[in-house]
């Protein structure tokens, strides 16, 4: 396109016809697509009309809630990043998160058993080869009851994942694991695992070389599930510590190859804390619609106590979080579905949208008084599932510790 200037009383105009490309090439646009806006009707309607009903009864019984999750399954909500090639839709992560936002407001604890199913797939789908991803995630596809789970975390390696005892030898064409994994998210109900364990028994051997990745079946001999643990909140979610004990594993179950599993883990990372973020602001956006109806029916010296000013400040201070929070996660992932890294986004979208979940929530309460704190009203529960997203997928110290690490190697990222 040639550019075309105009001379008007001395200064130069470029044309409108340049000036209109320009606009169009690289500017931000803050609409979803009509796909993404049919993700979110579908993802909205089914969150609202299926887990809203029963988010309370999953809370109090934690009970793993397999049947939203064929139901999800059913509509496509499940499995969304897997390939057409392989039997799913191809969702980029933005795509994913708008979704995750969606089911995030009804309840974060089904959330999470949803999708710590795509945290267990996200390693595969990054590093695996062809017969992997077709045995594995098409298994997903195929079957509703099929999950994946991610066993990174250790009892004594949670932030620190090059501390990880987890081992691998290998004998002949398979590899023997010992070591117990902790906190496993869909730990009991999984089909399959991602494991990472250490393969390069040199101490001094660098993470980026010491670590390897396993796809590993539940049913293999060897594998010993803990007990359900009881968390302070997201109860429908299925967490436990998991054993294995010469757990015999085949050479073709090793993702990319010895050595590449510290790397394959954090990558995985870059792609799932945007899910994370996501689903923190979908708590925080629930925690205002509840703070904002309540506070409309609620009257204390004649009015509504909305028009009281602390109060309406709250709720400001509120939307203003929710909105920021937001444009985080689609910031950090539409970079990483540009193909760039995006460790340093992810990285403020999670420590960000989860201080603002936690923020959100507990003004939901105090905006509630004494129906805050019982049972009856959905904020109590929004406050015990919040605390976790400052904690899973690395703690807001951990990702505070990524961004400075960015920040000095290139100063001038901001
Ligand atoms: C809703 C969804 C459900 C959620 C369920 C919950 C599941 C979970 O909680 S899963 C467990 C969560 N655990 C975590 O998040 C762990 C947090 N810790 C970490 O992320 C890392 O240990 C971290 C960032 C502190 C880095 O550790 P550190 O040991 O300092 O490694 P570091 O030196 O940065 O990197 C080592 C190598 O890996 C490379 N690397 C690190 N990050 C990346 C990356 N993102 N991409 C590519 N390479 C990377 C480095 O370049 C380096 O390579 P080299 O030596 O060749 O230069």
């Amino acid at each position: 396109m040639e550019r075309i200037f105009t001379i008007y009383k001395g200064v130069k105009l470029v044309s409108r016809t340049f000036y209109c490309e320009g606009a169009h090439s690289s500017g931000i646009g803050f609409e979803l697509n009509a796909y993404q806006k049919e993700c979110q009707e579908l993802a909205r309607n089914f969150a609202r009309k299926e887990i809203i009903p029963v988010a309370a009864e999953h809370d109090r019984s934690g009970k793993f809630p397999w049947d939203i999750v064929k139901k999800a399954h059913s509509l496509g909500l499940m499995n969304r990043h897997v390939p057409k090639e392989f039997g799913g839709i191809g969702s980029s992560v933005f795509d994913g998160c708008v979704v995750a936002e969606e089911l995030a407001y009804a309840c974060t604890g089904i959330m999470t058993a949803l999708e710590a199913s795509t945290l267990g797939q996200t390693p595969i789908l990054i590093a695996g080869n062809e017969n992997q991803k077709r045995k594995y995630l098409g298994r997903l596809i195929e079957d509703p009851t099929m999950l994946a789970a991610y066993c990174v975390s250790e009892p004594g390696a949670g932030s620190d994942v090059n501390n990880v005892k987890t081992r691998a030898e290998k004998k002949g064409d398979e590899y023997i694991i010992n070591g117990q994994k902790m906190w496993i998210t869909n730990g009991g109900v999984a089909n399959w695992y991602f494991l990472l364990a250490r393969t390069n028994t040199d101490p001094n051997c660098p993470a980026a070389k010491a670590f390897t990745g396993f796809i590993v079946e539940k049913e293999t001999p060897g594998i010993t599930l803990g007990k359900k643990e009881l968390n302070m909140g997201q109860r429908a979610s299925d967490t436990r510590g998991i054993t294995f004990e010469d757990v015999r594993v085949p050479k073709e179950n090793v993702l990319k190859g010895e050595g590449a599993g510290f790397v394959i883990t954090m990558q995985t990372f870059d792609s799932t804390r945007p899910l994370v973020a996501a689903g923190a602001v979908g708590l925080a956006q629930r925690a205002l619609s509840e703070a904002l109806k309540y506070s409309l029916e609620r009257k204390t010296f004649g009015v509504p106590i909305i028009k009281h000013q602390m109060v309406g400040s709250m709720i400001a201070d509120m939307a203003i979080s929710v909105e920021t929070a937001r444009l985080a996660w689609q910031k950090c992932a539409w970079v990483v579905d540009q193909g760039q890294r995006n460790s340093y986004e992810a990285a403020i979208a999670k420590a960000y949208a989860a201080d603002v979940a936690n923020k959100c929530a507990n003004y939901a309460v105090q905006i509630h008084g004494g129906n805050g704190y019982n049972s009856e009203y959905p904020v109590e529960k929004l406050m015990r599932d919040a605390k976790i997203f400052q904690i899973y997928e690395g703690t807001t110290q951990i990702q505070k510790t990524i961004i400075t690490h960015s920040l000095l190697e290139k100063p001038t990222k901001g």
